[in-house]
């Protein structure tokens, strides 16, 4: 994989992983964040809703507090004259205060005088009196453990028991007061007691009064009544991603007794859901253009650099060229790199121009070697191996073409007395005159002349018939003969003389170079017999 692709995969790998880290601290932070504070806000709705129905209960109890202290209740509770209900309890002042239940109570909480105002009352019903034994009854019955709590109030208490009590279904708040004389001993001669239905026009004008709507629902079977509200517990129901139920329930005894709810609109975690939306967007978006900018600013400053000096480098390797040099783009790690691999490159030219010229020097060496191990030291001619060589070698061309081969042997007559009588030296030089004249003869550039050992020389002569090599052997005899050699010794002639043997064949599977070889030595060993100083030619071998 190449870097590029590499610093793609990690970018890329950078941005999932932040975005998967946003989407979890979304979930596990700032959800329960906007939850916690959405149950606040609902917690903080339900208590306006409970503070407004304690306010009304709070003002049912000032309009008792009035009543209750006045000297006419307490002498009505005496002498229950008509004059003060005619002149007092009107049914428009109740119809007027929204106050449907009026009970006066003697000491033994036995109704003195008790009226209810039809419980549904709204502002358009006319109102209805009525005096029904078995409503005041029940209402007594369900009061019966408010008045004892209200009894056995002592003298530093305020003189008041103020709640709900719960008669046909309906929750009716109340007021209850004992009823003194100003004027004598405190001591009370009854109760009073004014209630208020909270029935759906009361919960309707203070839902337009709060600009909340809420609902006060009984939850107990037979619930009688309740005075204090301190005991109670919030349930929140979502009911969907854009609403909640807040519900908050009155214990008495830990058995719910009624409870208030509204609903609640998921402002927050809904707006607070599409801001984070948005961040999630806007931090994709930024992460795709930070990896494309990140990219392309690498693309520019690094991976065409690594790519040029790759292929420069590349390049190199196969010209084998080390006098080229890296283009050095840079001040980075990268020029660095370029700068190094030029500084090797010098190591590696001028090592590989050692070894050149190393390699020259050796050459040079085996070729002066070769030319040494092919030619004779004294005459400087080709010597024996040189002469196998040039056989085999002018054999196989000849036979390819089927052209005539002649070899010429010679040999220095009486060159033993030569040496006893001149010298070594002497005749080391008389060796060296005949090797001359024996080059001089030789005229085209295939024909060799060889050292075939001691005193005796051959003359390979390709494409060359037996007439052509007899007329080159007596050129070299007339040679010797006229540069006057002297030999005093010779029994042939006062000057050196030489046999010559001549054979010649034209290359065939069944003849061979031992053979020509062995046929031109038989010629001279013949001239030897013959007489010396002569040429003999082996006829059997003549093309
Ligand atoms: N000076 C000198 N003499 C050599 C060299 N190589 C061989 N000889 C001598 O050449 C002589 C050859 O003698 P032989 O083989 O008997 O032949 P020859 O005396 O020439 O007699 P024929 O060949 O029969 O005429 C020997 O005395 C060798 O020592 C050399 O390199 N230098």
């Amino acid at each position: 994989m190449t870097i590029y692709k590499k610093v793609v995969l990690i970018l890329t790998s950078m941005v999932v992983t932040l975005l998967l880290a946003f989407l979890l601290i979304q979930k596990l932070v700032i959800f329960p964040t906007f939850e916690s504070l959405e149950q606040q806000y609902a917690k903080a709705d339900i208590d306006r809703v409970e503070e407004v129905i304690l306010d009304t209960i709070k003002q049912l109890d000032r309009q008792l507090h009035d009543l209750s202290s006045w000297d006419d209740t307490y002498n009505f509770i005496e002498h229950v004259n008509q004059d003060f209900i005619d002149s007092n309890l009107e049914p428009d002042t109740f119809a007027n205060l929204h106050i449907n239940l009026v009970y006066f109570l003697d000491t033994e909480f036995q109704p003195v005088w008790a009226q209810t105002y039809n419980f549904d009352l709204d502002d358009t019903d006319e109102v209805k009196i009525s005096t029904n034994d078995d409503d005041v009854r029940q209402s007594i019955f369900l009061l019966k453990k408010q008045l004892v709590k209200l009894n056995s109030l002592s003298d530093d208490e305020p003189k008041v028991i103020r709640g709900l009590f719960f008669q046909n279904g309906n929750p009716i708040s109340f007021s209850m007061r004992p009823i003194f004389n100003n004027d004598e001993d405190k001591m009370s001669r009854g109760y009073m007691i004014l209630g208020r239905t909270l029935n759906q026009y009361m919960v309707d004008k203070f839902s337009e009064q709060l600009k909340k709507k809420f609902k006060i629902e009984v939850i107990a079977k037979n619930p009688l009544s309740m005075s204090d509200f301190s005991i109670n517990k919030y349930n929140i129901d979502v009911l969907s991603k854009d609403m909640l139920t807040i519900t908050k329930s009155y214990l008495e005894d830990d058995i719910p007794v009624f409870k208030i709810s509204t609903e609640f609109k998921r402002v927050i975690t809904k707006s607070g859901q599409k801001s984070l939306e948005y961040a999630l967007l806007s931090l994709l978006g930024i992460g795709v253009f930070m990896i494309l900018l990140i990219t392309l600013l690498l693309k520019n400053s690094v991976f065409v650099l690594l790519t040029n000096l790759t292929q420069q480098m590349q390049g190199i390797t196969q010209s084998k060229n080390y006098t080229l040099r890296a283009t050095i783009n840079s001040e980075d790690e990268i020029g660095i790199l370029s700068s190094e691999f030029n500084n090797m490159l010098t190591v590696i030219e001028s090592n590989n121009n050692e070894l050149i010229s190393a390699n020259d020097q050796i050459k040079q060496a085996n070729a002066e070697l070769e030319t040494l191990s092919l030619t004779d030291p004294l005459t400087q001619i080709a010597n024996r191996l040189a002469l196998d060589r040039k056989l085999r070698m002018e054999w196989v061309a000849l036979y390819r073409t089927q052209s005539p081969l002649a070899i010429i042997m010679i040999d220095i007559d009486y060159f033993k007395l030569f040496n006893d009588h001149y010298g070594h030296l002497e005749g080391d030089n008389c060796l060296l005159n005949i090797a001359n004249i024996l080059t001089q003869n030789t005229k085209r550039p295939r024909d060799l002349v060889a050292r075939f050992g001691g005193e005796e020389f051959t003359l390979v002569l390709p494409d060359t018939n037996i007439q052509d090599a007899v007329q080159i052997a007596k050129h070299i005899h007339n040679d010797i003969a006229n540069s006057e050699l002297k030999h005093q010794c010779s029994k042939v002639s006062e000057f050196v003389t030489v046999s010559i043997g001549i054979a010649g064949v034209i290359p065939s599977g069944t003849s061979s170079v031992g053979e020509l070889m062995e046929m031109a030595d038989k010629a001279l060993y013949v001239a030897k017999q013959n007489g010396r100083n002569r040429i003999e030619i082996n006829e059997l071998l003549n093309p």
